[in-house]
């Protein structure tokens, strides 16, 4: 395919050519085209000054749902190895015709064995986008990780023991990649699929190795939640970008991401289709509440940092709850979110309290929805199947049932397929597929920097308990924090008393 081809293919989109590395600098702007990528820096700018609707990043996945409405027809793959790319005008691009590809999912990753619940949980609490102190005092964040691993550590293991000992994380997502390789394949492209977890094996460093083994070229990455979060995608994205820039070997490989992509209707059509199996289970298919539980994030993250999580999660359920109203069920529906850690506040309605309040109003019939995610996990297996599912019979809840994730679900994982097709094109070019849709989709650092500015924002849940415990002041003394979280994790360390556990309700 060459480049008219590609522009004819992706007509009233705009292709601009490959740039280097992690410099955003469109060279072919028609007059129309500097006036719009002035609007994406107004757009970001304007984020910076308060707590506003994430257009930026609401735009990252408008451009990825533009780029989804591309007919897998429109983008015809040439057989394996004869692959073409776009000859988008740089240099690099010479190379694309029989470069290798690469799909890389990213994912959470979960312990496999009891044994690996503590050093898990130390790398999720090791994550500054998980967990986010102020400057002065970010050096604690590997004794705070090492605290509350600690701390949690048993009541997380008594979870993964009772859904068999770990997580099955990872030999679902391996399935989902040989499952997509097998769906590439099908439909014409020969590529390699990685995978690559934020925090446990195989970590997203390992799958960058094996890439640079495998002398993959182009790279498309797709994270596995359907939704963005600065807490998942984003804190997978933050990595990913940092091992770019710091591996020579790795800067010549060009990629593209796939922000979100909740909106495809793949995605939408496969979960419509396992809820209207799992209604028809019910003795009054038309009278149960549709369910949907999703993880919550901090309520900062949405109100303060710009999160577009609660916007894209709202818009991902009302296109599920309109498909399968299409197939001929009207039912009431509500979304929570669960998972709530330590006393921030989360995300509202949380899910415990919806249950009790829809038992309480005379609700019988539920039908649970887990959408945040797309494998079986420990909140799906445990807090939804066992704990949830006790509370709802508690309160008056007579028929209960739960939506199975997608794991290798065919639809789903021909989807992604097509996703990755209609990506490919866009391999190390910036793509501004409309006026709508602005911001790039080649480059991680280009679409980073639409959440980065926002993010130094983030107050860090820990940051603000720490501070009602301490100094219960109006403002942040980061010394005096600085001190006080010192000398209680040295406290706890040294005489085993659960402190920060207490203070962070973690039980
Ligand atoms: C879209 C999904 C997820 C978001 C958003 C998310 C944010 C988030 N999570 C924590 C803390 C924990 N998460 C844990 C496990 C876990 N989280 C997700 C998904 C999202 N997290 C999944 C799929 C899993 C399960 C992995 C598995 O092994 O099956 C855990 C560990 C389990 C536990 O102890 O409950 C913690 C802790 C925070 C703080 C956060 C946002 C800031
Ligand atoms: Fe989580």
């Amino acid at each position: 395919m060459n480049t008219s081809n590609l522009q004819a293919s992706c007509s009233g989109r705009e292709l601009l050519p490959s740039t280097p590395s992690h410099q955003w600098t469109p060279r072919r702007l028609t007059r129309r085209g500097v006036r719009r990528a002035a609007g994406v820096e107004q757009l970001l700018r304007r984020s910076t000054t308060g707590p506003q609707k994430p257009l930026h990043l609401k735009q990252a996945s408008v451009a990825a749902a533009a780029l989804s409405t591309n007919s897998v027809s429109a983008f015809k793959p040439e057989p394996a190895e004869e692959q073409q790319s776009v000859q988008g005008g740089g240099g690099n691009n010479q190379r694309s015709a029989t470069d290798k590809v690469g799909v890389l999912l990213l994912n959470l990753g979960g312990p496999d064995t009891l044994d690996d619940v503590q050093p898990f949980l130390y790398n999720l609490f090791a994550d500054p986008d998980i967990i986010r102190l102020p400057g002065a005092i970010k050096f604690l964040q590997p004794l705070l990780a090492y605290a509350l691993s600690t701390a949690r550590a048993p009541k997380s293991a008594e979870g993964y023991a009772s859904i068999g000992g770990g997580s099955p994380l990872r030999s679902l997502t391996q399935k989902q990649a040989d499952a997509l390789t097998v769906s590439l394949r099908e439909k014409g492209l020969n590529a390699n699929v990685y995978v690559g977890m934020r925090y446990w094996h195989p970590y997203t460093e390992e799958a960058l190795e094996q890439i640079k083994r495998d002398n993959v070229g182009r790279l498309v990455i797709l994270p596995l939640y359907p939704q963005f979060s600065i807490s998942t995608s984003g804190s997978s994205l933050r990595l990913l970008e940092k091992i770019l820039k710091e591996d020579q070997q790795l800067q010549g490989l060009r990629h593209t991401v796939i922000p979100s992509w909740y909106q495809r209707k793949g995605y939408v059509g496969a979960m419509a289709d396992l809820i209207c199996q799992e209604l028809t289970k019910f003795p009054d298919p038309q009278n149960v509440e549709l369910f949907f539980s999703a993880h919550g994030v901090p309520k900062s993250y949405v109100e303060e940092a710009g999160d577009p999580y609660k916007e894209e999660m709202e818009e991902c359920i009302s296109l599920i709850v309109a498909e399968v109203k299409r197939r001929g069920y009207s039912n009431h529906h509500t979304l929570a979110y669960q998972s709530r850690v330590g006393p921030v506040e989360w995300l509202q309605p949380y899910t415990e309290d919806s249950i009790m309040e829809l038992g309480k109003n005379g609700t019988k019939s539920m039908l649970a929805v887990p959408v945040s995610f797309v494998s079986e996990h420990i909140e799906t297996l445990e807090e939804i199947d066992m704990e949830y599912r006790e509370l709802a019979e508690e309160s008056g809840i007579e028929h209960w049932g739960r939506v199975p994730a997608l794991n290798t679900n065919q639809l789903f994982i021909d989807d992604l397929a097509d996703a990755v097709l209609e990506a490919l094109p866009y391999v190390g070019m910036v793509a501004k597929p409309s006026d709508a849709s602005l911001v790039p989709q080649g480059e991680l650092e280009a679409l980073l920097q639409a959440y980065d500015r926002e993010r130094r924002a983030l107050p860090s849940p820990v940051c603000v308990c720490v501070c009602v415990c301490v100094c219960v002041a109006e403002t942040w003394n980061g010394r005096l924090a600085m001190v006080a979280l010192f000398v209680i994790v040295t406290i706890e360390l040294a005489t085993g008393q659960p402190i920060l556990r207490t203070i962070l309700e973690l039980d």
